[in-house]
């Protein structure tokens, strides 16, 4: 039986993807072989040594301790794109909470319950709607930090809605690229994006390089009255320089899918308990995406979707060969495979068919043996200086 450790609520129909006769999945597990969690914040004291995987259903890893997972040769998935339509509908919402007079107006009205004539609750409506008037988002300008998943489908619902889009993203791979409708004007500076735009939204992951980015400089290189909309992570924003831009009108409205105390209670923050991805259809998405990249890692060792292991994928051998695999993690370090084969022809094991892929600091292989290998053979490559985990899949 494979074992896996829940954490969190996960869509029941991510869990009956594995199959009951070969998995056990729920939040009682120990010595698991995998974590399948959303937004606990994983310690890597809670990771016993038979765990090969940690699945995020979601796109953030920061509550993953990725680093040390990388150290033990643990295998971190994501699931890209999984929420991101769930979270372009909310930034939507965001876009329309901060421009028209919806809160307040709504306020008001539950000020007058009681009333009980209705031509004297019209004739208030219409003295009274002069208040809430906003403006509409078609012909303002967007700026968008981040173009990945989310970033790209905010622009093209903008584009939609009859807006400019200015886009920033240093690190835009060339998938993300191909996916940006090509109205998104590509701007090099962040500080000039923020100086062109009448809303800003941030769709990049917190990283040592993106804590922060949002601070005094940048919310003083703001256009005057701008929006600024996070439904990235807290720590990409200075709480402090929020503030500040908002108590000196530099920013009109703070809507954030992240409540800090200090935000709470003000007329220009609009705040959100994390409900980005909190649709059915994106917990279901994320919960099925995480689960098959689980499946295929646990059955075959193939691996999509990690944030620090390669992509790599081996077909398996059909019929009398299908033999048995292995799946070995190893330093990305000079002379490796060669040691690992070396040690599989000392036990006669024929190897019909291999994959090796390396990323940062770890190299990864599959290997399809013709016989099982023997315990001695499995011990000795995992023994083997700079071998870090083996497993006999
Ligand atoms: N509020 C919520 O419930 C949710 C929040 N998120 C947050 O949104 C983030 C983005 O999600 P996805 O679009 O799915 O991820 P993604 O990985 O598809 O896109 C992130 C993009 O940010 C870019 N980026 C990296 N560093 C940057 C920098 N310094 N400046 C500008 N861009 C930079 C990357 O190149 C990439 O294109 C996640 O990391 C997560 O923190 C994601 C889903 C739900
Ligand atoms: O699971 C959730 O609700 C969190 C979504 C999120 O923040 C993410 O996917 O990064």
């Amino acid at each position: 039986m494979l074992k896996i450790r829940t954490y969190n609520q996960i869509s029941d129909k991510g869990i009956s993807r594995f199959s009951t006769t070969r998995y056990q999945v729920d939040a009682t597990q120990n010595q698991a072989d995998a974590v399948l969690l959303r937004s606990h914040k994983l310690s890597a004291d809670e990771l016993e040594d038979s765990i090969k995987a940690v699945a995020r259903a979601g796109a953030g890893v920061n509550n993953v301790p990725v680093a040390q997972c990388t150290e033990r040769g643990i295998v971190v998935f994501n699931t890209p794109g999984a929420n991101a339509n769930a979270v372009k509908e909310l930034v939507l919402t965001g876009m329309l909470l901060a421009s028209r007079g919806i809160l307040p107006g709504m306020q008001f009205i539950s000020t007058l319950a009681g009333m009980q004539d209705n031509g004297e609750l019209s004739k208030l409506m219409e003295t009274e709607k002069k208040r809430f008037a906003g403006n509409e988002l078609a012909g303002r300008t967007l700026g968008i930090i981040g173009l990945g998943a989310i970033g790209s489908m905010v622009a093209g619902m903008a584009i939609d809605l009859g807006m400019t889009v200015l886009g920033y993203d240093p690190a835009l791979s060339v998938d993300a690229a191909w996916r940006l409708p090509n109205q998104v004007h590509k701007i090099e500076n962040l500080s000039a994006l923020v100086a062109n735009s009448d809303y800003v939204t941030l769709h990049l992951p917190v990283l040592d390089s993106t804590r922060g980015l949002v601070n005094a400089d940048l919310v003083a290189s703001m256009k005057p009255g701008l929006c600024l909309l996070n439904f990235a992570r807290d720590e990409i924003v200075d709480t402090a320089a929020v503030v500040a831009g908002l108590n000196s009108g530099q920013l009109r409205t703070y809507v954030s899918d992240f409540p800090r105390y200090e935000l709470i209670g003000r007329d220009d923050v609009i705040l959100m308990p994390h409900i980005g991805a909190s649709t059915a259809e994106a917990e279901e998405n994320c919960a099925v995406m995480a689960a098959e990249q689980l499946k295929d890692f646990l059955e075959n060792g193939n691996i999509r979707n990690s944030v620090n292991f390669p992509l790599l994928s081996l077909e398996r051998v059909s019929g009398a060969e299908s033999g048995t695999r292995l799946a070995v993690t190893n330093k990305n370090v000079p002379g490796m495979l060669g040691k690992i084969l070396s040690l599989l022809a000392d036990q006669n094991i024929n190897v019909v068919d291999m994959i090796n892929k390396s990323r940062g600091e770890i190299a990864y292989n599959l290997i399809d043996l013709a016989s099982p290998p023997s315990e001695a053979a499995v011990s000795a490559i995992a023994a083997t200086d700079d071998v870090i985990k083996v497993t006999v899949l």
